[in-house]
């Protein structure tokens, strides 16, 4: 078990949901890809549907800065192309540092909104191509293909926004390999990785619906339950639990099977923040260990 967690990522959230494993991976007409400003290279796929731009929590793409209108810019397609529109903020919306009403944009376009700044990118572009490769490196943990720790993190920031501000349901799992260190031991590094590949196989299976797993340490997983209190985010972390238990991990791995201890927090008045909930689950998990392992703690 490793020692954590004081992360605390920018309050933003996008209305469009990552998709689990890979964000917004469809095969959208074009994107827009943060070049300066908080989210630093997150691409904001900009399909068929309309994306607007701005501070409310509502807004597809949100810029939490005080300069910038709570509805600031609006962008859509049209037949014969996309188009940007500025829902007459206070700031402007600035087209390659020209403010504009309405304008039609061009692969390679710069719209700057406060102090962010967006590239719009055909997603035919070598450039957008090269975002995406960039971004993925930066935000998906190269071993298991989840998200990283720290792009978790961030998603679990706005989710939590989002949570306060509809005064919605969130829960969290902290997900650790019991013994994991004498699996490395015994049979090496090597089947270690494998343990591990194959325990965020079964992890990413069992994760239905606006579940979001990650791995956010060395042998640590998280799951982040939009909209779950904690009474259903422990009979799934139960469920996880038990199918670890029962996975037969084969002969590559060397060892047969692994057991996970998982501690569960809600967001509440006393969780309020990404680090309180963090903590609280951290505490579970704990206790959990300390219980004997192979086992689900919950906070009260
Ligand atoms: N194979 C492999 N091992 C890793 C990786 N990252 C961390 N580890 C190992 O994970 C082990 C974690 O050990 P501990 O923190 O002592 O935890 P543990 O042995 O699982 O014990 P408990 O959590 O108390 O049940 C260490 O041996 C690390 O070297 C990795 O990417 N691959």
């Amino acid at each position: 078990m490793t020692s954590r967690h004081n992360d605390s990522s920018t309050t933003q959230r996008r209305t469009i949901r990552p998709a689990r494993g890979f964000e917004a991976r469809s095969g959208s007409a074009a994107c827009l890809v943060v070049l300066q400003g908080q989210r630093l290279g997150q691409r904001i796929d900009v399909g068929e549907q309309v994306v607007t731009l701005g501070r409310a929590p509502e807004c597809d793409f949100q810029i939490m800065e005080r300069s910038v209108s709570r509805q600031h810019a609006r962008i859509w397609k049209e037949p014969n192309g996309y188009r940007i529109k500025d829902l007459d903020s206070t700031n402007k919306t600035l087209l390659n540092d020209q403010p504009i009403i309405e304008a039609e944009l061009k692969d390679g376009d710069h719209i700057s909104i406060g102090s962010c700044v967006l590239k719009f990118m055909e997603r035919s572009s070598v450039e957008a191509r090269y975002h995406d490769e960039i971004y993925q490196l930066a935000t998906m943990d190269p071993l298991t293909g989840l998200y990283n720790r720290r792009h978790f993190l961030e998603l679990l920031e706005r989710e939590l926004a989002r949570s306060a501000s509809h005064r919605r349901a969130l829960s969290l799992l902290i997900i650790d390999l019991d013994h994991f260190k004498s699996i490395n031991d015994r049979y090496g590094h090597p089947a270690g990785d494998v343990v591990l590949k194959q325990v965020a196989v079964a992890l990413q299976a069992l994760a239905h619906g606006e579940i979001l797993v990650a791995r956010i340490g060395g042998e640590e997983f998280a799951a982040m339950l939009p909209e779950q209190g904690v009474a259903d985010a422990g009979a799934f972390a139960q469920r996880l639990c038990d199918s670890i238990a029962a996975l037969d991990l084969g002969e590559q791995a060397g060892v047969r099977n692994v057991t996970v201890s998982i501690g569960v927090a809600g967001w509440n008045a006393d969780a309020a923040t990404v680090a309180d909930l963090l903590r609280a689950a951290d505490a579970e998990l704990y206790r959990a260990k300390q219980g004997g392992r192979n086992r689900v703690c919950i906070a009260a």
